[in-house]
Order: structure tokens, then sequence, then C-alpha cells
């Protein structure tokens, strides 16, 4: 069993106002693909350095299986770690690059060759094995970098955005390759990634970070129907939700001239006091109302910017206008009803869509 925690780990850098990491708590199961999440700076890479003994741990602990490895050296903790930059050395071949741990660890060689051969296999690198890394693509070099993780059988693998390097095409593949190459080996997994596309497609969990701090852990399916807080909605979903901090109404919100009716237990949640609360909207569950009726058009009023068009669906992009300010608006529209630049829209959420989150603390409003 290789379960992975983190508890309360903490790394304060010297000349930072606040932790790089803050009191971190995550649970990783055994034979988990966990994918740490967030924006630029948010302290994924440092969690994952953490574990890997690459970074000191100011407070805390953290345990690989029941060993608590938080003072380990990185040689001690039986993890195998994939680079962005892949670390590979120019000067040898594919084989001796795969087999190098190996052989620094003083296995004998018939062994090293066997094991090699067996994770080029999985690989499809059979045919590069004698090739040196100039003489192979990036795609090539990338799954050598993964072939020198597979062949140490460590517990645990650890990979820091090992697709960046990729183009957009060979990124989308390669993901899948992984993804499903870890769930064949059933190894712990522990990936770090900006993209949340990536973080959704691959993890079995995906753990949202912000500043240092976890915002929310949960499946892709979770993390994306219920958002703990506006920053997982916005961050989270492509093209992301749409956020319009809107009046409380006595039986729902008030969203343009319409009222957007919500369940007692929702409006209950907001608290007493509350006069406005983060209405998140995804573009896909906003819905444009007919025009042309014989009654005034309700809903918000958008003027349509930009369209563009997917085929069966098109993305419009518009701007609302509430009192006297105006938002950005994204809508997701079925192909055939495309709307035109400049053309003038009438859209309302579809019930039981919508996400609340308090105006004051961005935390998600539960019935
Ligand atoms: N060696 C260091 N010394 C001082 N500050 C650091 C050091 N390494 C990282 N930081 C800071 O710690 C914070 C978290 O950095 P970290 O690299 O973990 O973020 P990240 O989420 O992985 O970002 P990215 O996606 O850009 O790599 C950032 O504000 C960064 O500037």
């Amino acid at each position: 069993m290789t379960s992975v925690s983190f508890e309360k780990a903490t790394r304060v850098y010297p000349a930072m106002d606040h932790p790089a990491v803050d009191a971190l708590d995550l649970d990783i199961a055994d034979g988990e693909f966990m994918v740490l999440v967030g924006p630029s700076g948010c302290g994924k890479s440092t969690s994952l350095r953490m574990l890997a003994g690459l970074e000191d741990v100011d407070a805390g602990v953290i345990r690989i299986g029941e060993r608590d490895v938080t003072h380990l050296p990185p040689k001690d903790r039986d993890i195998a770690m994939v680079f962005q930059n892949y670390a590979l050395y120019p000067h040898m071949t594919v084989a001796d690059n795969m087999g190098f741990a190996l052989k620094i660890a003083g296995m004998p060689k018939a062994e090293i060759r066997q094991k090699v051969a067996d994770a080029a296999k999985i690989l499809d690198l059979t045919e590069y094995l004698d090739r040196k890394p100039k003489a192979l693509s990036g795609g090539q070099r990338q799954r050598v970098a993964m072939g020198r993780a597979i062949v140490r059988e460590p517990q645990v693998f650890l990979m820091d955005e090992p697709l960046s390097n990729l183009d957009a095409k060979l990124r989308v593949s390669t993901r899948t390759q992984i993804a499903s190459l870890q769930r064949r080996l059933g190894i712990t997994t522990v990936y770090v990634t900006h993209d949340q596309v990536e973080a959704l497609t691959m993890g079995d969990r995906v753990a949202v970070m912000k500043d240092g701090v976890l915002q929310q852990v949960g499946t892709p399916k979770e993390v994306y129907e219920r958002p703990a807080n506006a920053f997982v909605g916005g961050f989270i979903g492509s093209p992301a939700m749409n956020q319009f901090t809107v009046p409380l109404a006595p039986e729902g919100v008030r969203f343009g001239d319409t009222v957007v009716p919500l369940p007692r237990e929702i409006l209950d949640a907001a608290g007493p006091h509350a006069r406005e609360v983060v209405l998140g909207v995804r573009p896909e569950h906003l819905e444009v109302l007919p025009g042309g009726g014989r009654t005034e058009p309700t809903g918000l009023r958008i003027r349509v910017d930009v369209v563009e068009e997917l085929g069966s669906d098109a993305y419009v992009y518009g701007t609302a206008r509430f009192g006297e300010d105006t938002e950005p608006v994204i809508l997701r529209v079925p192909g055939r009803h495309t709307p035109d630049k400049g053309q003038e829209l009438h859209v309302v959420p579809r019930p039981q869509t919508v996400h609340l989150f308090s105006a004051e603390t961005g935390l998600r409003l539960e019935g």
C-alpha cells in the first residue's frame, strides 16, 4: 500500500510575505492519480518538490505509506520524478539513459537490460534504444523520461508539467497515454500542471491550489459541478464560468430585469444581512430567449461582440449591461442558432444550473 499524505505541510521561502505552501492537508490513495493544479505561483511545484525531498519542509509532516519521509533525502524515498525538461543525458543512448539509475544502484547488467527492454516495449521505444536523445522527437524524449522513471519501479511517480514542451496536438495524445499507462501500472502518481483541461482529463482526483492554499480536492466531476468557491468555479472549466455580482430579491436573485428564483435553503445560506451574491453560470447554461414575441423580452441584455464558430456549437463573447456597469459574458450556443456580431440578445440562466457564492467570502452557498 503506497498512499501519500501531506499533513499541514508548509514551506516558507525567505523574503516571501506568505508561505509558498500553507498547511497543506492532502491524502492520496494507493494507486491514485492525483493532479495538483492552479495558476502560476500557487505552490504546486513546491508541494511536489517537498514530497520529492528537493525542498525543505518548514512545518508539518509528509508520509509515503506509513513512513514519515519529511526529512529523508530524496534517494531514500522510493520515488521517481519526471521533470518538465526531461533532464536526459545527451551523450548517452536511450537505453543507457533509461538504465542509468539502476546502474548506479549496482544492479547486474543483464537485469538492467531486461528491465529497460520491458519498459521500452510498453512505451514503444524499442527501435530507438541505441539512439542519442538529440536524434529523437520531443514526444519520444518525453517517453524516454517516463521510461527512466518506470524501470525503477518506484512506489510513487512524481511529474512536474511533463507535457509542457510538446506541441498542442502531441500533448493531447500523450496525456491519454500517460493516464492509461499509470492505470495499467497502478503506481500512485502526483502530477503537477497549470492546465485545468489536462487536470480534468487525467486525474482520478484534482487538488486545486491558489496562493499556497488548497482550495478544493475532488473528482473532476465534483470540482466542475460543485466548485467550493468562486475561484475554483472560475478556474475550472473552459471557457470560464461567467460570474456576476447580483442583488438578492425576496425569492431569488435579480438578473437584469428578471428574478431568477432560488430554493429557500440557498437564500437562507446567504445570511440575513446579505444584499448581494455572486451568481456563477457556465457558458452552456445561459439560454437565449426567443425574440420578436409579443411580450417584452426579459432577462439580461447582451450585445454580441465576437462569435467563435466551433461547428456543432459556437462561443458568443458579448457585453452585458448591469445598471451603470458592463460586464463581459460568454455563451455557448448550438451552431445552427449562431447570432450575428452587434446583435442584441436576451438571456437567462437555465434553472438548476446556477452556482451561488458569497459576495464576501467567495464560498459556495449550500442549501
Ligand atoms: N527558491 C525559491 N525562493 C523563493 N521563492 C520561491 C522559490 N521557489 C518558488 N518560490 C515562490 O513560491 C511561490 C510558489 O512557487 P511554485 O513554483 O511552487 O509555484 P507553481 O504553482 O508551481 O508555479 P509555476 O506553475 O509557475 O511553476 C511563488 O510565489 C514563487 O515565486
